[in-house]
């Protein structure tokens, strides 16, 4: 599923209309429908909850194929009243064609649809006419003079004239939204600029203080569509109809949390047209795996295979306070399906950690007593990784004298696949503009930072990073030629090409010591198992999500999740 900035839309807006010939109009139709769709169904839902409150929807037949409609949810946003358990859902929901017969129980609603002087609004125009087919009470409030609207918006509000429809003009009519059923945000979709003006703003406050449901049209009103910043007020939507194609800012929190469940709806742009175009951003599915990526997802093994045929990764983490970190990232890479895994170790600390998991080999890297990494040991390091099909470098590791060069010499002279995490980040940070001198590698290098780790290697704040995270990461791994897993709620996985993934498995209960960890081992795992640095970081950050959530359920509860448990769920 291809993820789209507000521009890039538009663009592909303009191709559909002026070079397909499908007019504006056959796609506001459309969009109007799909959000009609969505609120039918949520009505169906309460009707069937029976308290005419939003409870979560009970299972749905799940399509791991369907190509129509890609939804998941934060369970805590749709079930307004139930135990919401943290877990993200992620599931592929085909919507049943929806009948608009007169259903008596929806002849008890009354949804109000806010209306924007925009296409936004439009949309919301042409879903007020099939809400009021279907039997709902409809009533339209116009956030501006309705004789602000033009082109096709200016077409739906004749025929909202024309039918008899109720109409509001904010600001002019009295508005009272308590006793409101639900309401449809259609003031503000991709032509947003800035923080709502008034009256949207006060009309924005007003329906977030209503307490009834809010379905909000493309994008929730208020949200930045490009990087998922709150411009407040913003809509907080239980549901968002996210049209044609996703966008940017209802993947990225805190974007996500105020678009709640996202529906993306086909109408009537072609599906392929974003990737003709050049869009190079997508979600990250199972679909997404086997499709963009090749990735075979089901991992099969070979009858005759033997420990060689999955690879040896040599792991160069832990210190004497932070042997933890080490032992999960080898661990790790071996459950992953890794053949062998070694890991090297400070020498003082070798006699310690013998026996912590016996299925790993140990290999003492740093002569000395202290228990600490050393310069000196990039020697034996290189040694023992000329043998081993992939490097990892960086968790538990800590700083030391010298450790650029040291990192440096891994760098150049390592000629396999090199894995670096937090402290060998933090090197690789401060050798700052002495990197453009080092060797640009032939093989592989995946960096897997967290956006304080990321802040120094771009020299900027951690609230900048957050700020564009998408942007952040794949400027980075383009002008580095790097594979960049910027790590964080929806991870964000860019290629050195310039294809970018944002997973969506996962949950924050995994904001854990030791989970990154866990996940730099996953990925010199895959790398050991002959997947390329694209596949094995998004296939790794994709299933590192996953056991997470195995494991918080195993556990009950997410705040139960220590990183080990992620090592079992794998
Ligand atoms: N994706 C598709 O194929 C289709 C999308 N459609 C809908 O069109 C909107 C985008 O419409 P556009 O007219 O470009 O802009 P908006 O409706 O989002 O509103 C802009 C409108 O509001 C004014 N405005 C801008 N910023 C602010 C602000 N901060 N405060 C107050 N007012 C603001 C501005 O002057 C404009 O007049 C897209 O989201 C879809 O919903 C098509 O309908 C179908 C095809
Ligand atoms: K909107």
């Amino acid at each position: 599923m291809y993820m789209v900035t507000a521009d890039e839309m538009r663009q592909l807006d303009r191709y559909t209309i002026d070079k397909l010939g499908i007019p504006a109009l056959t796609l506001m139709e459309n969009a109007g429908r799909a959000v009609a769709d969505e609120v039918l169904k949520l009505c169906a839902m309460k009707s069937r909850s029976g308290n005419g409150r939003l409870e979560e929807q009970e299972n749905q037949t799940c399509d791991a194929d369907s190509a129509e409609v890609f939804r998941w949810r934060a369970t805590e946003k749709v079930s307004r009243t139930g135990p919401g358990d943290l877990l993200s859902h992620r599931e592929v929901i085909r919507v049943e064609p929806w009948s608009h017969g007169r259903h008596a129980v929806w002849q008890r609603e009354h949804w109000y649809i806010l209306v924007g002087k925009g296409n936004n609004g439009g949309d919301g125009l042409v879903a007020a006419r099939h809400l009021t087919d279907a039997g709902l009470h409809v009533t339209v409030v116009y956030a501006d003079s309705p004789d602000t609207l033009r082109g096709e918006a200016a077409a739906g509000r004749d025929v909202i004239a024309a039918l008899g429809i109720p109409v509001i003009v904010y600001g002019r009519d009295a508005l009272d939204l308590r006793g409101a059923s639900g309401i449809v945000d259609a003031l503000l979709g991709t032509g947003t600029q800035g923080p709502p003006r008034e009256p949207y703003a006060s009309l924005i406050r007003q329906a977030n203080a209503s307490g009834a449901p809010l379905v909000s049209v493309d994008v929730p009103s208020g949200l930045d569509a490009d990087t998922g910043a709150l411009h407040e007020p913003c809509i907080r939507a239980c549901v968002t109809v996210c049209l044609a194609y996703l966008k940017r800012g209802l993947v990225q929190y805190p974007g996500a949390e105020a678009a709640g469940e996202v529906v993306v709806r086909y109408i009537g742009i072609p599906p392929g047209l974003a990737r003709e175009c050049g869009v190079q951003l997508r979600l990250l599915t199972r679909d997404t795996l086997r499709e963009a990526l090749n990735v075979d997802i089901s991992r099969r093994r070979v009858p005759d295979g033997h420990k060689g045929t999955y690879g040896h990764v040599l792991v160069a983490a832990g210190s004497l306070r932070m042997s933890g970190a080490g032992l999960l990232a080898a661990r790790a890479a071996l459950r992953i399906g890794s053949g062998l895994v070694t890991w090297a170790v400070p020498e003082a600390l070798l006699p310690h950690v013998i026996g912590a998991a016996p299925e790993l080999m140990l290999a003492a890297a740093a002569t000395g007593r202290d228990g600490e990494w050393n310069a000196d040991s990039a020697d034996e390091l290189l040694q023992l990784a000329q043998a081993r099909d992939v490097l990892a470098v960086g968790p538990g590791l800590g700083r030391f004298t010298a450790d650029t060069g040291w990192l440096r010499r891994l760098w150049e002279e390592y000629d396999g696949p090199l894995v670096l995490d937090a402290d060998a980040l933090n090197i690789l940070a401060s050798a700052g503009p002495e990197l453009e001198a080092w060797k640009r590698r032939s093989a592989a290098v995946v960096l897997t930072p967290h956006p304080g780790e990321m802040a120094r290697l771009l020299g900027i704040s951690t609230a900048e990073v957050q700020r564009d995270r998408i942007t952040h990461a794949r400027e980075y791994a383009r002008t580095r030629g790097v594979t960049l897993v910027l790590k964080g709620a929806r991870t964000v996985i860019a290629c050195p090409d310039g294809a970018a993934y944002i997973n969506t498995t996962g949950h924050a209960g995994m904001a854990t010591g030791g989970a990154g960890d866990v996940l730099t081992g996953i990925i010199a795992g895959l790398l050991a198992q002959g997947l390329n640095a694209s596949q094995a970081a998004a296939f790794g950050v994709y299933l590192h999500g996953v056991a997470g959530e195995t494991a918080a359920r195993h556990r009950q509860h997410p705040a139960a999740v220590v990183a080990g448990d992620i090592i079992e769920a794998l």
